[in-house]
């Protein structure tokens, strides 16, 4: 006999019989509920951030997620696996590339493929764990396996290996769900000749050819991986510009120079057709977007990426009437709220830019919003980064965002080249470039190219979030000698004139 406990729960499985068979029906009456403050659906930056905050408040908080560890797209498939491979075989072709004008002689340069990607797999598992480790200091129970919305208040656990079937009852809900990889129509993904971002973490064998469909940030940063490991990388872009969406257009032009001196192929204006498996090769068919002209190229790899796409298989957010838009982003009002105020979203799976840091900073406010009815995110201070070599770094607006919106600017730049410490480091690549507006001198966006761009670009955050002019960073002493002297000499030129220059 069903023991409900509680009005709601009674109503879901009255519900639950409209959307489940009866021998699903008996199951579920089996299930424990487990009572919670805020549950969050989905471990990811987004999520794991926002259970961690949540419990730190007092709450009695629980994170559900499926994957079988935590921190999401990102520490799993993401950021983190991405970075260990680009930050190793930038070693790796600077060592076989770069050393003797630097005074070392290496002989006999060897990649072990399996160990590359075992240093990866190292520095996932120590993060993956490590959030762990963090949920039980701050006591968020986790649930390791699908939440589906029963009702309004009311999530399903199907559990993975390890984990515990229950239905959550929670006064507040969070849905963090994430995103996966767009789909190419009539392209078949396979993960080994014809992939994704996730693939390309993890190819055991180095392409003699790789074709990659989008010049944005995916395609870039994993086209420039495989490329130092050897493969000839050819990159097939529909826009005539590289970079993807945000980056300003004089430094995603300056970008593609350099990266094209390191040996990636670029086809932009290119529209492919189709992609198809023919034995040991994938064929694909293009067409020169302005000619017309169409043509078949030949690769051992396929690498599709085309953007990401919010996530909400699983969720059962029909269920409860949540609403998305055309992009199939969940809809929620600016303090993350869905049509049920007591369920928000964050992260991917909703608006703005697919970057973990908003993520993240979104679980924080979500959960502020909830205990104290206001929070933070400047979304025209979110910082992107192309963590190829050199880096890309860029906050706030770009000169084309400021030609469409109207506003008189002033521009201000300084190369690596007469920069001291980049001289050095014999990696002179790239500039500092300041837009401030033309009246109040005020910053409004920075773009650096420069090894150290991703570091640097967080200057520029905190001045933008300070409202601080040009002249107020020209005025603050930067250590010497360093690369963020060309930050400093780069905002005098945008006020004034540079020193070093
Ligand atoms: C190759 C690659 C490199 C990237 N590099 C960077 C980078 O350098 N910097 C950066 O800022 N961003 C990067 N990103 C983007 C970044 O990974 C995402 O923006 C970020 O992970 C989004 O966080 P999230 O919490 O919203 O979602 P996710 O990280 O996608 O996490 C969502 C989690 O929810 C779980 N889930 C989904 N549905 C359910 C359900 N019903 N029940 C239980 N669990 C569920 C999923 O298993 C997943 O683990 C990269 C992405 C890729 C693909
Ligand atoms: N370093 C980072 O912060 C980082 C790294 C990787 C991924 N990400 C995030 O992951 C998300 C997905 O990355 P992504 O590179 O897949 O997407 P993206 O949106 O950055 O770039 C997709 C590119 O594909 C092109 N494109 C789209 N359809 C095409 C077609 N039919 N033919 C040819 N080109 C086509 C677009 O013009 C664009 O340049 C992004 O939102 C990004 O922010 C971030």
């Amino acid at each position: 006999m069903l023991k409900p406990v509680s009005r709601p729960f009674t109503n879901s499985l009255a519900r639950l019989s409209k959307s489940y068979n009866s021998s699903s029906l008996s199951f579920v009456r089996r299930l424990s509920t487990k009572e919670h403050d805020i549950v969050i659906i989905g471990g990811g930056p987004g999520g794991y951030v926002a259970a961690i905050k949540a419990a730190q408040l007092g709450y009695n908080t629980a994170c559900v997620e499926k994957r079988g560890k935590l921190g999401g797209t990102c520490l799993n498939v993401g950021c983190i696996p991405s970075k260990s491979l680009l930050n190793n075989t930038q070693f790796y072709h600077q060592i076989k590339t770069d050393t003797k004008e630097r005074g070392i002689e290496v002989s006999d340069v060897q990649i072990n493929l399996g160990n590359l990607l075992k240093s990866k797999e190292k520095a996932v598992n120590s993060l993956t764990g490590g959030i762990e480790m963090l949920f039980k200091k701050n006591k968020v129970t986790y649930y390791k396996g699908n939440g589906s919305f029963i009702d309004e208040h009311s999530i399903k656990v199907d559990p993975i290996e390890g984990g515990e079937e229950a239905i959550l009852k929670a006064k507040n809900i969070i849905v963090a769900t994430g995103s996966e990889p767009t789909p190419f129509p009539g392209i078949e993904i396979d993960e080994k000749q014809i992939i994704t971002s996730t693939g390309a973490l993890s190819l055991t064998k180095i392409p003699k050819k790789m074709a990659v469909i989008g010049a944005g940030i995916i395609g870039l940063e994993m086209g420039s991986v495989w490329s130092r490991l050897g493969s000839e990388v050819t990159v097939l872009e529909y826009s005539p510009v590289i970079g993807g969406a945000g980056m300003d257009g004089e430094v995603a032009k300056s970008i593609q120079k350099i990266l094209k001196k390191q040996g990636l192929d670029f086809k932009t204006n290119t529209k492919v057709l189709s992609g198809k498996v023919d034995g040991d090769l994938v064929k694909i068919e293009v067409e020169d977007v302005k000619s017309g002209k169409k043509e078949v190229l030949e690769a051992d790899v396929l690498l599709v990426a085309v953007g990401r796409r919010p996530y909400v298989a699983g969720l059962n957010a029909e269920t409860i009437g949540l609403e998305v838009d055309p992009k199939g982003r969940l809809v929620i009002d600016s303090e993350f709220k869905t049509k049920h105020p007591h369920i928000r979203v964050i992260g991917d799976v909703t608006f703005g830019p697919m970057l973990a840091h908003k993520a993240e900073e979104e679980g924080i406010a979500a959960v502020e919003y909830i205990k104290k009815g206001h929070g933070h995110v400047n979304y025209g201070n979110i910082p992107g980064v192309l963590y190829t070599h050199p880096e890309v770094g860029w906050v706030g607006k770009s000169e084309e965002d400021l030609k469409q919106a109207g506003i008189k600017y002033k521009v201000g730049k300084f190369p690596f080249i007469a920069n001291s410490r980049a001289k050095t480091n014999l990696d002179t690549e790239g500039f500092v470039k300041f837009i401030i507006d033309a009246e109040t001198e005020r910053v409004l966006g920075v773009h650096i190219i420069g090894s150290n761009a991703g570091e640097m670009i967080a200057e520029a955050g905190l001045a933008i979030e300070y409202g601080a002019s040009a002249e107020d960073i020209g005025r603050v002493c930067h250590a010497h000698p360093t690369l963020s002297e060309a930050f400093k000499e780069a905002a005098l030129a945008a006020f004034d004139k540079p020193i070093n220059f």
